[in-house]
């Protein structure tokens, strides 16, 4: 992976100074100028631009759903998503549509064949993980192979003039996954880091615990870095995630993080470079129990709080338009003096 540069504080201090010409009470544009600012140290100029904004939705499946009951849903859930995805009929595709996000589908491992369709990035590693109740959901390699996969995915939006990337995730059984990486780089207690997900019932959530915490307890001795957590407890979508993060953080790219699972990942990626959270932004505080958790273990505030606990990058995407309005106003606002209005 390439290195993350550290964001300099040097730019900060015009940055803010430009803000407070503006015709406008000091700070009075709260959180949009902290964005502001963020997004200008990170493209390191007083003029940011957001160009081709897009969401990437990696898809993967867990083999722990067929052998245990940690979600209402049936595992083939994942695969009706991808193709209500490529056609246009999720939550994810409307809201794209509403705010003109570039919108990317990647099979990272569905169990499922897929026909060739220029919508769906092929990148399957298998057809979906193992079972994590009895052995690591991947290999080592498969792990490696999929945070390149991801590194490679976001390089060619790079390419393609993207400057500002969220990301989105969709596989059945995925809160296990994120709630196992959660408890292994929080610390906090794997009980405390387990939530309804889909919507179970309060018996099925505790039963979701048990499992986890037997899981949890199975692996734990056996990982020794940021790479075999997540080759262990695994989604091969969110390991791809996490490449991905990476690697858009070392292309200078302003990251929009959606909830609970797109945050398990971004967990890992800070595991492994801790600048990362210099290129983040944190559209929402998802529904799912443990979010808020990992929101506060990281030290950050996000921008919404609307309750959604859907993924997909629903949240990155509903947030986009807020952070349209914090550059726009940093580029297009009168100061003081173009607009002869008097200072305080
Ligand atoms: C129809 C449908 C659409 C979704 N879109 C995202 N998710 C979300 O729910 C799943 C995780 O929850 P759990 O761990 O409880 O299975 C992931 O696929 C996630 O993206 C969906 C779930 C369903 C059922
Ligand atoms: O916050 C999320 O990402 C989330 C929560 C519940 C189910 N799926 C995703």
């Amino acid at each position: 992976m390439s290195k993350i540069t550290a964001l300099s504080k040097e730019i900060e201090t015009a940055l803010q100074r430009k803000i407070d010409f503006k015709t406008k009470p000091i700070g009075s544009l709260g959180m949009l100028e902290n964005i502001a600012i963020k997004i200008g140290r990170i493209q390191n100029t007083l003029t940011p631009k957001i160009t081709a904004p897009s969401i990437v939705v990696f898809a993967g499946d867990h083999g722990i759903t067929k052998s245990k009951k940690v979600s209402p849903y049936p595992q083939e859930v994942t695969q009706q998503m991808v193709f209500n995805f490529l056609n246009g009929g999720a939550a994810i595709n409307v809201f794209c549509k509403q705010n003109k996000i570039n919108l990317k589908i990647v099979d990272a491992g569905v169990n499922a064949n897929f026909d060739e369709n220029k919508e769906l990035i092929s990148a399957k590693i298998a057809k979906g993980t193992k079972d994590f109740s009895l052995e690591k959901a991947m290999t080592t390699l498969q792990c490696k192979a999929a945070l390149e996969k991801g590194k490679e995915i976001v390089n060619n939006l790079f390419q393609n003039k993207c400057n500002t990337i969220g990301f989105g995730e969709m596989g059945i059984g995925n809160t296990s996954s994120a709630a196992l990486l959660m408890s292994y780089f929080t610390k906090i207690g794997i009980e405390n880091c387990v939530g309804k997900g889909t919507g179970l019932d309060n018996e099925g959530l505790q039963q979701k615990k048990n499992v986890l915490t037997e899981v949890y307890q199975k692996h734990i001795k056996n990982i020794d870095s940021p790479t075999e957590a997540l080759a262990t407890f695994g989604g091969f979508e969110i390991v791809m995630m996490a490449g991905a993060i990476l690697e858009a953080a070392a292309l200078k790219m302003t990251i929009l993080i959606d909830g609970f699972i797109v945050t398990s990942a971004l967990l890992a990626a800070n595991a492994i470079d801790k600048n990362v959270l210099d290129y983040c932004i944190f559209t929402h505080s998802s529904g799912e129990q443990g979010h808020q958790k990992i929101l506060d273990f990281l030290k950050v505030k996000p921008i919404l709080n609307l309750g959604l606990r859907l993924g997909e990058g629903t949240g990155a995407a509903v947030a986009l338009p807020i952070i349209q309005s914090a550059t726009l106003f940093l580029n297009e606002m009168a100061t003081f003096e173009s607009a002869n209005v008097s200072e305080a």
